[in-house]
């Protein structure tokens, strides 16, 4: 965006894309080892769950380097590809057990015997109208939520909103979790709620309101009131309306234990449908290519495997909650920014356009990049520079091409289904770093968006790239200082894995990383 390690290390080894003779095509094939993991001889069982997180973890397997891919046409060599679960089984997976009805009740009667637990996740038993499920873990406030949601489909907004304000919590806030005070939403004052289990205010007034335009959204955001001040120690829950930002709640990128009730409600029609279109983008996805864009400038389709994003999307959405996690921006270069941000290693504002050692409006401090994720980038590099070795037959440099980088800071940005980002230039990084053109490393999570290049800021003139879950995208030498931007983001284009997996949020997750300076080497 910017006009412009350290952490949990964990062994994962080098990716190299297969060898290509051919050195005129712009596209060139590469084979992940998903291919050889997910290929189609895998058996349909279901896969093993991580614990109850919403965003299990996914434990890395080494790399495997992967024999040549014999020189055919590059653009029609498809490599099978399987997602973590396949569509069949993530419908069975979804298929409720029971009839549908029992469970369009009222919320009302949803009954919790205990307490939440700041500790545990249990809820005790519920009573869903006949049906008495067993105890359920649950973690999050948003939960009930949800559920209210999801088991009143055609009740108002309104209603939902009464719905939410009448579920109350018996547990006090114990010290350790944020407080977030009392929210006001319209002219509803809502109970005080821990700010660790419930989503941000800004989350709750999208669940609330999911029907509500991107703008409009923006505009609720900034009249959502919360009395307490933000506590510089704990995360934030305060306005943070400084500047141009417009909001520094808690921001979970990703849905809290929504599965079950969430996904009995679907119709099967819909559940065909999406295991149609589940199907096709499996297909796509094992397509897994490098193209050459432009100079400097490559395009790594499905880089990341799906158990890659899933822990890109773990490790962001931890990272969010926390201290220097995402807020919303309002404004750049006096156009509004339609997304979330956080920044890693060092912080970026977009007021000043200028990066800093902490955020202006909150003191907080920007995590370091987790070093599985800077091992990702490296590995990108790499397979880059393999993929312009093997394309230039030996007339090329491809560290000149593409300079080598070691990222130090990133821009995690979330854009929902309305999301976009105006064409820019990111100029930001140390002049040394600039004038070195080291690439920026962009990976793409989530729902697909339609990311726009060129030369001059202007989006007629601009080429159009899909960018897909698990693509990542180099821009560096030559290209390092193109204008590029988001035009729009499809909805529900997110791989299963991505939704139901890592059950990341409508819409879309991209990180772009950075060195800021430049270090001569030796
Ligand atoms: O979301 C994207 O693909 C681009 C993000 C970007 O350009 C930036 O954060 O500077
Ligand atoms: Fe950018």
């Amino acid at each position: 965006m910017p006009g412009g390690g350290g952490g949990r290390g964990r062994g994962r080894g080098g990716r190299k894309p297969a060898k290509s003779s051919s050195s005129s095509s712009s596209s060139w094939q590469w084979v992940p080892r998903a291919s050889r993991e997910f290929g189609p001889e895998r058996s349909l069982e279901p896969q093993k769950e991580g614990p109850s997180s919403s965003c299990p973890s996914v434990t890395s397997k080494k790399s495997q380097m992967v024999p040549p891919v014999p020189p055919k046409s590059l653009e029609s060599q498809v490599q099978p590809r399987k997602s973590l679960d396949s569509p069949l089984m993530m419908a069975k997976k979804v298929q409720p057990l029971k009839s549908q009805d029992p469970l369009v009740q009222t919320a009302a009667s949803i009954q919790r015997s205990k307490p939440l637990d700041s500790s545990s996740a249990s809820c005790g038993s519920r009573t869903v109208a006949s049906l008495d499920s067993p105890a359920q873990p649950w973690k999050s406030c948003d939960s009930l939520l949800m559920m209210a949601e999801q088991v009143q489909p055609p009740k108002s907004q309104d209603s939902l909103v009464q719905t939410f304000a009448s579920i109350q919590i018996s547990k006090p806030l114990d010290s350790s979790s944020a407080s977030c005070g009392s929210v006001t939403v319209g002219s509803l004052d809502l109970p005080v709620q821990p700010c660790k289990y419930l989503d941000s205010p800004l989350m709750m007034a999208e669940q609330v309101q999911p029907k509500k335009s991107q703008d409009s959204l923006v505009e609720m955001i900034a009249s959502i009131q919360i009395s307490r001040p933000p506590d510089s120690s704990s995360a934030s829950c305060g306005s943070g309306t400084v500047g141009s930002y417009l909001g520094a709640g808690l921001f979970d990128i990703c849905m809290s234990n929504s599965k079950g009730l969430f996904k009995l409600n679907r119709p099967l029609h819909e559940i065909k449908k999406e295991e149609k279109r589940l199907r096709a983008r499996e297909l796509s996805n094992s397509e897994a290519q490098l193209q050459h864009l432009r100079p400097g400038m490559v395009l790594l389709k499905s880089f990341l495997r799906p158990e890659d994003q899933v822990e890109i999307i773990k490790i962001c959405r931890e990272l969010g909650v926390g201290t220097g996690g995402f807020y919303q921006p309002g404004y750049r270069d006096g156009g509004k920014l339609s997304l979330r941000m956080m920044c890693l290693g060092k912080n970026w504002d977009p007021d000043s356009g200028q990066y800093g050692g902490i955020r202006p409006f909150d003191a907080a401090q920007p995590p370091k990049i987790p070093e599985e994720l800077t091992k990702f980038v490296k590995d990108a590099i790499d397979a880059s520079h393999e993929f312009l070795k093997q394309r230039g037959n030996g007339s090329t440099t491809p560290a000149i091409e593409l300079p080598p980088m070691s990222p130090d800071i990133c821009i995690v940005n979330f854009y929902t289904t309305g999301g976009k980002l105006g064409l820019h230039k990111d100029k930001d990084e140390h002049q040394s770093s600039l004038d070195k053109k080291l690439p920026v490393v962009s990976f793409s999570l989530g729902d697909t968006a339609e990311f726009l290049y060129g030369d001059v800021r202007d989006e007629d003139k601009a080429s159009k790239i899909k960018l897909e879950s698990g693509d990542v995208l180099i821009f560096g030498g030559q290209s390092r200082h193109i204008f590029h931007g988001v035009s729009s983001i499809t909805p529900k284009s997110a791989p299963l894995w991505v939704t139901d997996k890592a059950n990341l949020r409508p819409g879309r997750l991209n990180l772009t990383f950075r060195q800021y300076k430049y270090v001569p080497m030796g």
